[in-house]
């Protein structure tokens, strides 16, 4: 790895129970085969060599009855705990356990547990350039194509300026402090919060957009595995 004295110790926080429903799939999307293992173990196979890892926690939903079954599990590195009904409410409750370990300031990581395809070169470069500032940052790519936004109707309301119009992606960059704080905060505030950033801004900060691949999809409708598969044929 490059840059390697450049990349600060990190925590992560995989949010992993979710129950696919716009994939319409019997078995949760996370769990789902992607080459030889589950989507889930693609994502954590990313994070689990990095020399700087300091630790991973997974938010499991309550009644997951796969994870035990994944090798992975019973990895040194990996805790789990019990995820809530929303999204953020699974990253808090991994949050809650880094707090009684981790420095009140640790850099922690939020990846989603459906983006299998998460490259190291991406996760180094966030490490690298998001760790350099005071607030934090994460993954995202500007919009390639004319946006609309559409009315009640329907039909186009406005197009928006694509110069300025990035795709969140994850992983999501923070520290534990401010992250669990804004959280808290933002699910209080009865605001959709549909990423760490999103609970940032609302704290008043700004956190800093950093490129990376457009690869780095979410599974979220059946189709994505098959975009999917080919990076996955012989792992
Ligand atoms: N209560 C929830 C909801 C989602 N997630 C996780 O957050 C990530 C992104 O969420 P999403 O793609 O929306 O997953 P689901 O909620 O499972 O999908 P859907 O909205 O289609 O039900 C996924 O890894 C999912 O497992 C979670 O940990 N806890
Ligand atoms: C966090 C995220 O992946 C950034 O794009 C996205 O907000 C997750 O949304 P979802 O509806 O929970 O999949």
């Amino acid at each position: 790895m490059k840059n390697s004295d450049q990349i600060p110790p990190f925590w992560v926080v995989i949010p992993a129970a979710g129950i696919g429903s716009r994939m319409q799939s019997v078995v949760p999307k996370q769990y789902l085969p992607l080459g030889r293992l589950t989507v889930l173990e693609h994502t954590l196979s990313c994070f689990l060599d990095h020399p700087k890892l300091l630790g991973i926690v997974v938010s499991l939903a309550s009644e997951d009855n796969y994870w035990n079954s994944l090798a992975v599990s019973k990895h040194p590195a990996i805790q789990t705990t019990i995820g809530g009904k929303e999204r953020a409410d699974s990253v808090l409750a991994g949050l809650s356990l880094l707090a009684q370990q981790a420095e009140a300031d640790a850099w922690v990581l939020v990846h989603d547990a459906a983006r299998p395809n998460l490259q190291q070169e991406d996760l180094d470069k966030l490490l690298i350039v998001a760790g350099k500032d005071s607030v934090g940052g994460l993954l995202a790519v500007p919009a390639r194509d004319t946006l609309k936004q559409v009315d009640d109707a329907g039909r186009v309301k406005t197009t928006l300026d694509r110069r300025v119009i990035w795709q969140a992606l994850t992983p999501q960059m923070f520290h534990l402090d401010q992250l669990q704080s804004a959280l808290e905060q933002g699910l209080k505030s009865g605001q959709a919060i549909t990423d760490e950033a999103s609970a940032l801004e609302l704290a008043g900060y700004s956190p800093l957009l950093v490129e990376g691949r457009s690869d780095n999809l979410k599974v979220t409708h059946p189709e994505d595995i098959q975009w999917l598969a080919p990076y996955f044929i012989n792992l």
